[in-house]
């Protein structure tokens, strides 16, 4: 049977104001791989900017790339709008469009379960809701249709222990009962500890990790034995001290990086821009990429590859 999702040597590049990659711009996501089965339940973790967002993205068929890149139920993702458009493929992230939500929950009244789960009181008014409340109405909205991917982009943030503890739970029932997919990027590692089955980590776009949390957890005891680089184990103390030490990890080569670049005279930060060719590797199907890369949702930033600019990770924070 075919994984639930698929992607294979994923490249892609936020396209410049003309809609296209910017010449000489490299990737941003390079050559990423890897594949969830049916049930899945999988953590996405990664620093702040390092493509989470980006991927669950593509994932959900909002960017558009090379079909061979990414399959979900066996479809491209952006090509066969059945898949969103039928609840199978499920994104949820960014900010809540609560006025729509609310809305349509009032008027559906739909999945009484899900919004016993998530505690929704249909009295809630749009002009009064707190963010958490017209959050859990956006995650109900979300879970209406039995979804067979469910894509969660750091979608728990307004909620409390007790909202997210429920929505958790319920979720894990999905991937047992019905063999539900579902990835999930997130900062909060709060009743994480048995959640998921597999790992994914993600730094400056490229895949670092792509493991069943068993094996995760193995390489943290090696390590911790070997007194070399994780700092916990992932069962035992839960995720968040592992992953704290892999971002310590990547965040001092960075700064190492800079360092070096500093005592050689040269800027602190890599140029982006490699001059001349247009784009990504395999050039066989470069062609199709240079065209076939998507659109850039509004940003506060220029997409333009090697302007010295700030630019926006998805959950707003200011970088250089
Ligand atoms: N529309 C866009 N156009 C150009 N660049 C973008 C766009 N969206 C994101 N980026 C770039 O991609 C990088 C990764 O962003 P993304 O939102 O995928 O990160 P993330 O891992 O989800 O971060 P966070 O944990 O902060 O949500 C950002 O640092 C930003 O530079």
């Amino acid at each position: 049977m075919a994984p639930a999702v698929e992607i294979s040597h994923l490249s892609f590049t936020y396209p410049g104001i003309d809609g296209r990659p910017p010449p000489g711009a490299p990737p941003f996501i390079e050559d990423v791989c890897f594949s969830l089965d049916a049930g899945q339940r999988c953590l996405l973790l990664g620093s702040n900017g390092a493509g989470k967002t980006t991927i669950l993205k593509i994932l959900g068929g909002k960017h558009m790339v090379d079909p061979s890149m990414v399959r979900v139920l066996g479809r491209s993702a952006f090509h066969d709008t059945a898949l969103t458009s039928s609840g199978d493929l499920c994104y949820l992230g960014g900010e809540v469009c609560w006025r729509f939500t609310i809305f349509i929950c009032l008027l559906l009244q739909l999945q009484a379960y899900v919004m016993l789960i998530l505690d929704i009181d249909l009295s809630w008014r749009m002009h009064k809701a707190s963010d958490g409340q017209r959050r859990r109405v956006q995650i109900c909205m979300g879970l209406l249709k039995p979804f067979k991917v469910l894509l969660l982009d750091e979608i728990t943030v307004d909620l409390d222990v007790l909202a997210r503890a429920n929505l958790l739970t319920y979720l894990k029932k999905e991937c047992e009962e019905r063999g539900a997919t579902i990835i999930y990027a997130t900062h909060i590692f709060d009743g994480l500890d048995d959640w998921p089955r597999h790992i994914v980590y993600i730094a400056h776009g490229k895949l670092q990790l792509a493991l069943p949390l068993e094996k995760v957890k193995e390489m943290s005891q090696l390590s911790l034995m070997h007194r070399v680089y994780f700092t916990s184990d992932f069962g035992a103390f839960g995720p968040q001290r592992t992953v704290e030490s892999w971002l310590r990890k990547e965040r001092d080569e960075d700064r190492r990086r800079m360092k070096e670049r500093k005592e050689k005279g040269l800027p602190e930060f890599d140029k982006k821009v490699t001059e001349g060719s247009r784009v990504i590797g395999d050039p066989a199907k470069s062609a199709a990429r240079a065209v076939n890369n998507g659109w850039a949702a509004g940003r506060l930033a220029s997409t333009v590859a090697g302007e010295e600019n700030f630019v926006f990770s998805s959950n707003s924070v200011l970088r250089q």
